[in-house]
């Protein structure tokens, strides 16, 4: 039997396995982590992360296939392949910092490989990692292998929150990079053997090592452009009278474009646009490649300034202050259908709100108050970091309060701010909502994703990203 450990229990090493576990009864599938809560979480009924279908999956596999471990060193050392999943955050400290990506996880799991293998390993990089990484990891294997031979493949991983069992079990493509030697050829085979039970042949596609490192940052550069180039065709859509949707729908039905990711937000956030980009960022300067740099490094300035343009917004349309009035910021999760709160942009908005004195009243249908405290007191990049290094009791932030429901966020409220665009925020009774709120009421649309129209009608001033601006707007300045 081939036996599978994972190295990271996280929003990728838990989902990956347990569709690998579901679509390959006969291998054996074994997740190892160091953080005992995240382990004790998996092997419970209570899963440390939400996904859409993940449950049902690992309810059939688990005790069967699919087991969840503390004990790293063991269940590494009896595996035949090894994916190695752990996070790569940016940098914080020193050389490279706030810019390349932090190996300290990966190096130490590589390390402990070596220390513990007694036979040959494929040793598979799942996180994503800046281009050459295999080269360092090999480097590392081999000077401490005792004559075992390692094969480094490179199979990144694409799939998104919210929607990852689906993207898992129906993958775009799967991508293997590995050495083009007799024993890396092999090696390439047998982990597309081990895809090959449920994907397609040709979605499985095979390049060298530096290909497949850098295609994923180049995915991920090239799906928050798109974001980025949207959000800064909405603050020239409030300018002129277009409407950013119809913009959108107008621009996307070019087969070359295409209609996906073309939806303008309060800004992109999820652990990894920003992080990827700003690897990708360093990588060009390492390079000489400035222009290069620059290039990539304006997709996420323009994210900043969609944030920043979005609290400015809210502060100027209340009359220039925010002070001490109640906003309910409804959604917190950087999107929808995950509890993930990692680069949220309702950390920036949040943060930008409570800097000109507002008093927040937050709801997510997933999202727990002490996390959201968490985000809001954490300094930057920290929360990549696995959460047993993060402090333990985060010093809380007064004029937040957390609530289970979406009308006890807003009674009361001046304002309300949609941050995520959960659906349960698109049937809420908004009649009811504005009734209980103070008068004139405001609704800042992050998401799009209300009737602006009927949202008029009922009385709110109403803000919605890159549409026509509310006659109360239009002579504020949206940017300080
Ligand atoms: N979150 C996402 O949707 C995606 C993430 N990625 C990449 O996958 C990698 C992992 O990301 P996530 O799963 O989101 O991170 P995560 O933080 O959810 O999980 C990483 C896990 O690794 C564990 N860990 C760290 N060092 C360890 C060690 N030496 N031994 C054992 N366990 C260790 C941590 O305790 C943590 O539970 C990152 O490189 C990320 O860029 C790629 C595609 C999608
Ligand atoms: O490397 C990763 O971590 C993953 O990053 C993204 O996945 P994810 O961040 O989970 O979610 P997305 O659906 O890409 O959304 C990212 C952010 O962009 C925002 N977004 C997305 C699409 C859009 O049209 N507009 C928009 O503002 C979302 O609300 C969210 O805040 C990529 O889509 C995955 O392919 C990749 O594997």
């Amino acid at each position: 039997m081939v036996k599978i450990c994972c190295i990271g229990a996280g929003y990728v090493g838990g989902p990956t396995m347990a569709v690998i576990a579901l679509k390959c009864p006969s291998i054996e599938v074994v997740v190892v982590d160091i953080s005992l809560s995240r382990i004790s979480a998996w092997n419970s009924d209570q899963l440390p992360i939400y996904e859409p279908g993940l449950e049902d999956i690992v309810q059939q596999c688990k005790g069967k296939n699919l087991f969840f471990s503390t004990d790293v060193e063991k269940h590494v050392s009896e595996a035949d392949i090894i994916f190695v999943s752990v996070n790569t955050p940016t940098k914080t400290r020193g050389l490279g910092a706030g810019k390349a990506a932090d190996l300290t996880y990966w190096e130490s799991a590589a390390r402990m490989i070596a220390n513990v293998s007694k036979s040959n390993k494929i040793v598979v990089e799942k996180s994503t990692v800046p281009v050459k990484t295999a080269e360092a990891i090999e480097k590392i294997l081999t000077h401490n292998s005792k004559g075992i031979n390692f094969q480094i493949l490179s199979n990144p991983e694409f799939l998104a929150e919210g929607t990852a069992i689906q993207d898992l079990l129906s993958p775009d493509r799967v991508l293997v990079g590995g050495r083009e030697t007799p024993d890396g050829k092999k090696a390439i085979q047998a982990l597309k053997d081990v895809y090959s039970n449920w994907v397609p042949e040709d979605r499985i596609l095979t390049t060298n090592l530096w290909s497949a490192e850098l295609s994923k940052l180049a995915a991920n550069a090239f799906l928050a452009q798109r974001i980025s180039s949207v959000n800064a065709m909405s603050a020239l859509c409030e300018a002129t009278g277009a409407d950013v949707s119809q913009v959108s729908h107008a621009v996307g039905k070019d087969t070359r474009i295409g209609p996906k990711f073309l939806n303008a937000s309060v800004g992109f956030g999820g652990s990894c646009f920003q992080k990827d980009i700003l690897n990708l960022v360093y990588i060009c300067e390492c390079n000489g490649l400035t222009e290069v740099a620059n290039y990539w490094k304006q997709v996420i300035k323009v994210n900043d300034y969609q944030k920043n343009r979005f609290v400015n917004r809210v502060v100027s349309s209340m009359f220039n202050t925010v002070s001490g009035k109640k906003i309910a910021i409804l959604g917190f999760a950087f999107k929808k259908d995950t509890g993930d709160t990692r680069e949220t942009p309702a950390i920036d908005v949040c943060k930008g709100l409570l800097g000109d004195k507002a008093r927040l009243s937050i709801y997510d249908p997933q999202v727990i108050e002490d996390q959201i405290q968490r985000e809001l007191s954490m300094s930057k990049y920290d929360w990549d970091h696995p959460t047993h290094l993060q402090p333990m009791s985060p010093s809380t932030v007064k004029q937040v309060s957390v609530v289970w429901d979406a009308y006890e966020a807003t009674r009361g409220a001046h304002g309300i701010c949609i941050l995520t665009e959960w659906d349960e925020f698109k049937t809420l009774d908004y009649q009811r909502i504005f009734e209980n709120m103070q008068k004139p009421a405001f609704l800042f649309d992050g998401r799009n994703i209300v009737n602006v129209q009927k949202m008029r009608e009922i009385g709110f001033i109403v803000y919605s990203i890159g549409k026509p601006l509310d006659p109360w707007l239009k002579d504020m300045p949206s940017v300080a």
